[in-house]
């Protein structure tokens, strides 16, 4: 067996086992072995039930009573029982687990592990993991690896064949300098990843991560300095004229455009006429307003006779910002022809573009990754954009340049990375910021509530519905329960119709076709309904300014970067707007994250307060940028080490430009094996 082994090698892996793994992108040994945990459980000397509180991760330590009681939820079986202390009473739910009527003795003590709930007022852990004492204390006081599933696969299963996978090979090939491991004090390449898999100790664990962590860095920013070596400065053989088009449609807009604004505006204009071609990354806050911005450059495109193409994450925003575009087309008498190209659209309709894309030499056009398939034929392309780039792969980003000849770029983020991070990051971009919001928005009015609030809430959403205004309910994420998200909205909007009748509220969520959830967008965005409940699909670029509320379930579960993108869907308009957070944890620690977001509503401000935190905090938790992912390393929370392998690529390649040298003779042959995998891979 040799890392390019198939998992199927490994025993105990079957069909079935095989394609759970490739569900999580995992099909060699290689992959299996990167297959890292999501975060690990300490195992602390379990308390008593009068010990416990709501919104707690803990292992509490009870006696059954009663044989455990089985009863059936349409065809899910739902096991029952409850442990007691003096003044507390636990209750302990097990779904799809009849068996544990006969495993769980009467009289016999265990330790129950998992999330404290409260629900109708009684304090509920939903499937436990359960131990005998003897079993627990043999993990207590190690850190347990907790990964990533997919229904049908256990935690128990993935650390078995981590382990097989672990004994099968001898030895993964260190392909970090020796020197820089030195300096750094990092272990090899072999023992990190065993150490993240069975970690000896936190002491151990940190060091492992650490280096895979700057490993993650390293190989990037080397990628990155390499390809940019060989990347010419390509000459601009565009000719953009000064025709006073895109001044007479800033002239005719409802709102001044913000300094901000008019700056990146002003700045892509020259650029376009300049000598060489624009790659200029525009970070802009939620809501800063990025898209006229990208408007106005394809507009320039357009009168000067070149297409332009627009590619947006998901489907949703690609059709928003086609709506939007051919909107404002007609409303400032532009005759250009916009044209639509997504995935979903049937065989004909995407005929259509494409014969389109091919006659019209001036369209604007807008699409998901559909614009960089092979079908997609543009005819004059001289300016791409991408919209909400941490979504796209760096390659998918090139191929949609290669699609003309040497086209400008522009790239929108709305990630809030310090510029130092950002100039690491995309070394290959000229980068502008949007730093202003437009001149009349007021700022969003938080507040961070618990459970009893919510009848108020939901009066409060009646009221602004009443007012003419339109709200989001982002549904609490789903546990590994009885429910799948999509059951799981559903039921909640079920509860919302029966509290508010007279509001016309509709549910949105992932698990849908795409044409649904694209009637459902437009019902909302045309006011066809009033509040929409949704998961977290609606998180990135969603415009409809008419929304003055949201409120958030579960908010507490949430990363802050989340958190801030999905708050950005509302205040985006002159109407005051609200953000209701529902806090159902008692933890101090949620409590304190809530206010970051409660205090501001500054993405890089939220960014900063949320690293300091999670500095202070425990290392071992989930992540919580949520963006810009690599394998290990978190852009964020290891900013130091991000600037020092900058500094170390830098400084290698300063002496060794071609990697020749015989020490950076692994690092050569890893990089041309793995490099462009690497690249394609992450979600940069
Ligand atoms: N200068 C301005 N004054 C007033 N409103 C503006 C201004 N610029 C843009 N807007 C409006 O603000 C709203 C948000 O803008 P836009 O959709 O471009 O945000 P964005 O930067 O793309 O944010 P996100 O990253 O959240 O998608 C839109 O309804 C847009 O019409």
């Amino acid at each position: 067996m040799n890392l390019d082994s198939q998992i199927r090698e490994l025993k105990g892996v079957g069909e079935k086992t095989e394609t759970l793994f490739q569900n999580l992108g995992v099909y060699t040994v290689r992959d299996i072995l990167l297959h890292f945990p999501r975060e690990y459980h300490k195992f602390e000397q379990p308390k008593s039930v009068d010990e416990i509180s709501e919104g707690t991760v803990i292992a509490v330590l009870g006696r059954i009573k009663k044989t455990p009681l089985v009863r059936r939820n349409g065809r899910i079986a739902v096991t029952s029982t409850q442990i007691e202390g003096r003044e507390k009473i636990l209750s302990l739910i097990w779904f799809r687990m009849p068996y544990l009527k006969n495993t769980l003795k009467p009289g016999m003590q265990y330790v129950f592990y998992g999330i404290v709930k409260k629900r109708k007022n009684q304090l509920i852990m939903e499937q436990p993991k359960i131990y005998t004492i003897t079993q627990y204390q043999e993990l207590s006081d190690s850190l347990q690896p907790v990964y990533v599933l997919t229904k049908g696969l256990t935690n128990n299963l993935v650390r078995k064949m981590e382990k097989q996978a672990l004994e099968s090979i001898c030895l993964l090939d260190d392909f970090l300098p020796e020197k820089l491991r030195k300096i750094h004090d990092f272990c090899e390449y072999g023992q990190a990843v065993r150490q993240m898999h069975f970690p000896d100790s936190a002491y151990a664990l940190k060091n492992a991560r650490n280096r895979l962590a700057y490993q993650d860095f390293f190989e990037f920013i080397l990628m990155m300095q390499m390809s940019k070596e060989q990347r010419v400065t390509a000459k601009n053989q565009f000719t953009f004229e000064e025709n006073g088009i895109v001044e007479q449609i800033i002239s005719k807009l409802p709102y001044p455009l913000t300094g901000a604004q008019k700056r990146t505006i002003d700045c892509i204009h020259n650029e376009m006429r300049g000598d060489y071609v624009m790659q200029r990354l525009i970070q802009g806050d939620v809501g800063s307003g990025k898209t006229i911005v990208a408007f106005l450059a394809m507009i320039d495109a357009a009168s000067n006779g070149y297409q332009s193409a627009i590619m947006a994450p998901t489907e949703v925003l690609a059709r928003q910002h086609y709506e939007n575009f051919t909107q404002m087309c007609l409303d400032y008498d532009l005759d250009f022809p916009v044209i639509l190209l997504t995935g979903s659209m049937t065989a004909k309709q995407k005929r259509d573009a494409y014969e389109r894309m091919l006659l019209y030499p001036n369209a604007l056009i807008v699409g998901t990754h559909a614009l960089i398939q092979e079908r997609a034929v543009y005819e004059n392309l001289a300016l791409v954009i991408t919209d909400e780039q941490h979504r796209f792969g760096v390659r998918q980003r090139e191929t949609l340049g290669k699609k003309g000849e040497k086209p400008h770029i522009l790239v929108m983020s709305a990630t809030p990375i310090p510029r130092t991070l950002a100039i690491i990051l995309y070394g290959d971009l000229d980068i502008s910021v949007i730093d202003e919001v437009p001149a009349k928005r007021l700022p969003i009015k938080n507040c961070v509530v618990g459970t009893e609030f919510r009848p108020k809430a939901y009066e409060f959403i009646e009221k602004q519905v009443k007012d003419g205004h339109q709200a989001y309910v982002i549904c609490p994420l789903v546990e590994e329960s009885e429910n799948t998200e999509a059951e799981n909205v559903t039921d909640y909007t079920k509860l919302l119709k029966a509290e508010l009748p007279d509001v016309r509220i509709a549910c949105l969520h992932g698990k849908m076709k795409p044409a649904e959830k694209n009637r459902i967008m437009e019902e909302f965005l045309n006011h066809d309904t009033d509040v929409l409940v949704s998961t977290t699909v609606i998180e990135v670029g969603v415009n409809v300014p008419n929304a003055t509320v949201m409120l958030i379930e579960d908010a507490q579960r949430f990363g802050l970067a989340q958190l801030h993108q999905l708050r950005g869907r509302v205040g985006r308009s002159d109407l005051q707007s609200y953000c209701i957070m529902m806090n159902t944890s008692e933890s101090k620690e949620s409590k304190k994250r809530l206010d970051i977001l409660n205090r501001s509503n500054d993405g890089f401000y939220i960014a900063r307060e949320d690293l300091k935190l999670r500095g202070q905090g425990d290392f071992f938790g989930v992540r919580q940028s949520g963006e810009m992912e690599f394998a290990v390393g978190d852009i964020f929370a290891d900013a130091g080490l991000l600037q020092e392998a900058a500094e170390d690529v830098n400084a290698l390649l300063d002496k060794d430009p071609e990697l020749s040298k015989e020490e950076h003779r692994a690092l050569k042959q890893h990089m041309e094996t793995y490099g462009e995998q690497l690249f394609e891979q992450l979600n940069l």
